[in-house]
């Protein structure tokens, strides 16, 4: 055969439905330019986010169980209708080890995008659920990848029911580190949070970038639309943008909860951090009819992208 002869292989889906851990179904997105994502129905999560190179850019941990009714440990779940105990519900809700179903039919979402790299996720609350939380809701999730590899995730909420309800939010994202002990978080400083080490009590951070030595569990209050993580190490910063989520939670369980924890490996921790933007310090009320969006976008940029060094102020300034 000669080389004219040969077929080029068809190009691979944009989004394709295919088949997880333990048989749970995922949707694999794949931008053209060799960035990719997968997302399982169950909970809605993303778990997987690789950069043009193949490389993974989120957390999961190697202990992660994907089987219900444990969420899994890693990449992007989603909490809702509570915050971790904030309220009587389950540890951070029920959305995130409930099956979602993919929403063929979305309400029209504006995109500034050309990729074809996104999937819909639906979920409704079944009458279980309404037993527990008794309020109907129609939750609308797009996860898409930008032409730049870039991960959006784009939450909306309906309330279908008679009355209002409230409720609190968070993509709980675990971001993948080569090394905690040389991570850096930008945007944060000076900020009050609330310290859920020390009972949810009112503290002031000091001037400087955040970095780790032990546990941390924080939910820092009224933050800007754009936080960035740098990764010495790894000469990697991500940089988070949100809208509709004012606060942004930090959280690494550290050696002594990671070894308490059945779906975490002792040594993991050094490994992920989690910075989660959220809406916690004031709830969300919908009215009946009324709609809730909030969004995050990713990215992972060269930290030598912003002039060669790592300037965050230049990367929270946009290069
Ligand atoms: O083990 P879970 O339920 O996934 O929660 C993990 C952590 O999630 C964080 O968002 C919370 O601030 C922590 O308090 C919590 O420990």
């Amino acid at each position: 055969m000669s080389a004219a002869d040969k077929v080029a292989p068809p190009p691979l889906p944009p989004a394709e439905l295919c088949t997880g851990v333990h048989g749970l179904p995922k949707v694999l997105l794949r931008e053209s330019r060799g960035s990719s994502a997968e997302v399982y129905l169950y909970g809605g999560q993303v778990t997987s986010w690789k950069n043009d190179h193949g490389e993974e850019l989120l957390f999961v941990s190697s202990k992660a169980i994907f089987k219900p009714p444990k969420a899994i440990r890693g990449g992007i779940p989603i909490c809702f209708p509570q915050f971790a105990n904030h309220g009587s519900l389950e540890q951070h809700g029920f959305a995130r080890n409930r099956f979602w179903k993919i929403d063929n039919d979305p309400a029209p979402l504006p995109t500034n995008s050309t990729s074809k790299a996104y999937v819909d996720l639906i979920f409704k609350p079944s009458d279980e659920d309404l037993k527990i939380w008794p309020h109907s809701f129609e939750f609308r999730l797009r996860v898409a990848l930008g032409p730049g590899g870039d991960l959006m995730l784009t939450s909306r909420i309906r309330n279908t029911d008679a009355k209002p309800f409230t409720f609190t939010f968070a993509y709980h994202t675990y971001f993948s580190v080569s090394d905690i002990s040389e991570v850096r978080v930008e945007g944060l400083e000076t900020l009050d949070y609330l310290d859920n080490l020390q009972n949810k009590e009112r503290f002031t951070e000091q001037g400087d970038a955040l970095t780790f030595e032990s546990e941390v569990d924080k939910v820092y209050l009224s933050t800007p639309t754009k936080i960035a993580i740098l990764d010495h190490e790894k000469k990697r910063t991500f940089v988070i943008r949100k809208d509709g989520l004012p606060d942004a939670v930090v959280w690494n369980p550290w050696d002594k909860k990671a070894k308490a924890m059945a779906d975490f490996g002792d040594d993991e921790y050094k490994h992920m951090l989690c910075v989660e933007p959220a809406s916690i310090e004031k709830p969300i009320t919908l009215k009946p009819g009324e709609e809730w969006r909030g969004r995050q976008e990713l990215s992972a940029v060269p930290s030598s992208y912003c002039s060669g060094q790592l300037d965050p102020r230049k990367v929270l300034q946009g290069c």
